[in-house]
């Protein structure tokens, strides 16, 4: 058997491709090049990335096979998250692999603003021995603003706490008690601007943060204020920050990151006050390998079908190895539900019932989810885009858990309503110390059945002589019956017969049965593949 395929366009850690290991074909690419990264989209299963990889709609559409994109860091700016969603690809990230790092850089940065560092160092390499001109200012008793205080911005007011400075902080969505518990004053933007004598960026690229310190903002600053930016380029505009220092507005700056990188022809680089470093804030060898291994432990999972607790566009957490047997089982279920049903539901109800139902399960509703759609849409159908998808048709997805479980130890049932009010279920549990699992139960009827790749169902009104038919039909087309139970609820009343079987029956012959026997319904559910 071929092994999956992964691409990775950027520099990963020894480590990382340590962890991937030989199970893996890894392949490797320069993702800034695009000429070279599309067609190398062509047939690969895993895309692992850093920050120089435009991960866009249009690589997206490149890869057909493509199961997940890692990003091997933080920033997912360069991840189209909503058109891998789309397409059922999984994004992960390897959330704090890098913050320690970001964080130290950014404090070597604020210490190099205030005592001129770099520009001291090239002056005397270049021969100039000037003490004077490169006079700084301290960090004791100033006044730190930091705006995002989340990651990467709490550990940069960790560490710049015992500089003796005050530290305040822009972020609407902390609450300010969490902040207060750091020792950190959450104020509002332009506060921060007016009180700060550095202010840090630690915000996400994103639509609202572009921009964020423009013209305006750099006019409401403190004079001789210092600014720095290991975040993102593009969240303090570069040309206003360009003025302000060119008119004396602003001290200096540390800038690790750019709008378009790589870059070598900046505005700022002509301006002295200004130190920089070409996107240095994850390159120490302890990040990448904490990026690179923890990237490839979630390409693994991913590709192995496991859950992935790094995902950024799933739902849910890590799931608890009580839960982890029930996905395959849930997944079948909602196949048999839509083999059951013939169409999509309007309404559906994932119940989880039992011992497990006290553990999170949401992804056994994903997994209900990607089998309810995997017969019924062309494409692959993962737990990343079957949320999408139920949306996208008009189902309306609950998830209902009870510890209580009369009969079985666990029950999962998909239970739908269709457009016409009709109500279908199916349930099913995994027993024993073996965790066989099992449909129990088909629209009411209880039942004890394999969920085998053939299955047939037929219900009709309870008299002698049916599974005589049923038989003969079948055995005419030479489809063997692996099992059979009849259920019903009263002597003469409704029943069901279900079958496993060793083929498919042809649709014909069903028709034939179901006529035979005046059934009110006959379903095939063949889930080979
Ligand atoms: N230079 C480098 O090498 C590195 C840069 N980064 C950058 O640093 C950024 C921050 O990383 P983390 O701290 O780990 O992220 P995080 O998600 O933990 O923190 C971001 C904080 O920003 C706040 N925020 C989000 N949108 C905001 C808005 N519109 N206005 C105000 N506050 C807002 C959030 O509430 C959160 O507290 C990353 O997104 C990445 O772009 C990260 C690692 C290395
Ligand atoms: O993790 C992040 O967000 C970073 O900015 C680091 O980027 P890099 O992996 O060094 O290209």
């Amino acid at each position: 058997m071929n092994k999956p395929v992964v691409l990775v366009a950027e520099e990963l850690s020894q480590a990382g491709l340590a962890v991937l290991g030989a199970d893996f074909e890894v392949r490797q690419v320069d993702g800034a090049d695009r000429s070279a990264f599309l067609p190398a989209l062509s047939d690969v299963d895993a895309l692992i990335v850093r920050s120089a990889t435009q991960v866009d709609a249009e690589a997206v559409a490149h890869a057909p096979k493509l199961r997940v994109v890692a990003r091997a860091g933080v920033g997912l700016d360069n991840v189209d998250v909503e058109a891998a969603t789309k397409a059922g690809i999984m994004v992960v990230n390897a959330p704090t692999s890098n913050i320690t790092s970001a964080a130290e850089h950014t404090v070597a940065l604020i210490l190099a603003s205030a005592r001129n560092v770099a520009q001291a160092h090239t002056a005397l390499k270049g021969g100039e021995w000037k003490r004077s001109k490169y006079t700084g200012v301290e960090l004791d008793e100033k006044v730190v603003g930091i705006l995002g205080l989340g990651k990467i911005g709490q550990l940069v007011a960790q560490r710049l706490a015992p500089f003796g400075v005050e530290l305040i902080a822009y972020d609407p969505y902390l609450p300010a008690a969490r902040a207060a518990a750091m020792g950190v004053q959450l104020l509002s933007l332009e506060e921060v601007l007016a009180k700060a004598d550095f202010i840090t960026v630690h915000l996400p690229k994103s639509k609202e943060t572009i921009g964020l310190i423009g013209e305006r903002e750099l006019h409401q600053v403190k004079p001789n204020v210092r600014l720095i930016n290991v975040a993102r380029g593009g969240i303090i505009d570069e040309n206003a920050l360009y003025s302000a220092i060119k008119e004396g507005r602003v001290a200096g700056a540390g800038i690790d990151v750019f709008p378009k990188e790589p870059v070598t022809d900046s505005p700022l680089f002509e301006l002295d006050q200004v130190v920089v470093t070409p996107h240095l804030g994850a390159s120490t060898h302890e990040a990448q390998e904490k990026a690179g291994t923890q990237v490839a432990r979630s390409v693994k999972l991913a590709l192995g079908g496991e859950f992935v607790p790094d995902a950024v566009n799933v739902q849910g957490g890590a799931v608890a190895e009580e839960v982890k047997p029930g996905l395959p089982l849930t997944e079948r279920l909602g196949r048999v539900f839509t083999a059951l049903a013939g169409e999509v539901a309007t309404r559906l109800v994932v119940e989880v019932r039992g011992e497990i139902a006290s553990q999170d399960v949401r992804v056994l509703e994903l997994a209900a989810l990607k089998g309810v759609f995997t017969d019924v849409v062309e494409g692959g159908v993962t737990y990343v885009n079957a949320p999408l998808l139920a949306h996208d048709r008009g189902t309306v997805v609950e998830l209902v858990t009870s510890p209580e479980s009369p009969d079985w130890r666990n029950v999962i049932t998909v239970r739908g309503v269709l457009a016409d009010g009709r109500t279908v279920s199916v349930s099913g549990t995994l027993s024993g110390p073996r965790q066989i699992t099992k449909i129990v139960e088909v629209n009411g009827f209880t039942m004890e059945i394999e969920p085998t790749d053939h299955l047939a169902f037929f219900t009709y009104t309870d008299r002698p002589g049916i599974v005589g038919i049923v038989g003969r039909l079948l055995g005419e087309q030479s489809v063997n019956i692996a099992s059979m139970q009849v259920a019903r609820g009263a002597k003469g009343g409704k029943a069901l017969i279900a079958l496993t079987l060793d083929t498919a029956a042809p649709a014909d012959v069903v028709d034939q049965i179901a006529a035979e026997i005046g059934a009110d319904s006959g379903r095939v559910v063949d889930l080979e593949g």
